[in-house]
């Protein structure tokens, strides 16, 4: 095992990281098509759609339809989409095993936590709140904060200026290519949880650790004054 990561704080992807959400987005999305005469997709196949942020989702569904999408009309189906998911963000969605307890324990040993998703913020917020997150989480930053979001480093380097550190004392923790790369133009080490929404496996992502349950990342982090 790689020696532990001294950070100050660690920061957590949202989708298929904290939380299982796809059955909430696949419901919604293919609810969105149906309204607009489209067919529906499969849970795994909205899996594969999820992670570079919303527009994203709605331009790789159109793909999958090969349908063209010109951004207006994306937009309207963004608005439309989030019309029929916001209410129900959290009918279907689960925390993630060991995402209670692992935030939680970590909340105790002193590391300061946060939420860096490219999910829009009021969704995020509905589901941290939902889960009772929200109280450990000192900040969060959503996809629609302004700046690129992840793979660009921006919404990391966001989230660290707000908690006063530098990215190489801040950890993050995702699912996918979009954490990956975001970490590492940040120049933060990167945890990623097998088993989330990405178009490749864990292991080839290029993480420093690959997890199988969130309550292994207590073993690979420490506090920058604690021995390691
Ligand atoms: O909304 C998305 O596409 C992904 O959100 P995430 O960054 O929490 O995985
Ligand atoms: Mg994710």
């Amino acid at each position: 095992m790689s020696a532990p990561y001294a950070v100050s704080a660690i920061l957590f992807d949202l989708d298929g990281t904290l939380v299982d959400s796809i059955p909430d987005i696949h419901a919604a999305l293919n609810q969105t098509l149906e309204s607009l005469g489209e067919p529906p997709f499969t849970l795994d196949a909205v899996a594969r759609m999820v992670g570079k942020g919303l527009p994203t989702t709605i331009e790789r569904a159109y793909e999958a339809l090969d349908k063209p999408l010109d951004p207006a009309t994306r937009d309207r189906i963004v608005d439309r989409f989030r019309k029929i998911y916001t209410p129900r963000a959290t009918e279907l969605t689960t925390m993630n095993p060991g995402a209670s307890g692992a935030t939680r324990a970590l909340h105790e040993k002193g590391f300061r936590l946060g939420v860096v998703t490219n999910k829009p913020l009021a969704e995020t917020m509905l589901i941290l709140d939902h889960f009772g997150f929200t109280e450990l989480m000192e900040v969060v930053v959503g996809g629609d904060a302004g700046p690129p979001k992840k793979p660009a480093p921006d919404l990391l380097i966001l989230a660290c200026q707000r908690l006063g550190l530098e990215p190489t004392d801040v950890l993050l923790v995702g699912d996918s290519e979009y954490d990956v790369g975001a970490a590492r133009a940040a120049g933060m080490p990167v945890l990623v949880l097998a088993g989330g929404y990405s178009r490749h496996s864990a292991e080839e992502l290029g993480a420093d650790v690959v997890l199988a349950r969130l309550d292994e990342i207590e073993h690979h982090v420490r506090l920058p004054s604690a021995k390691g």
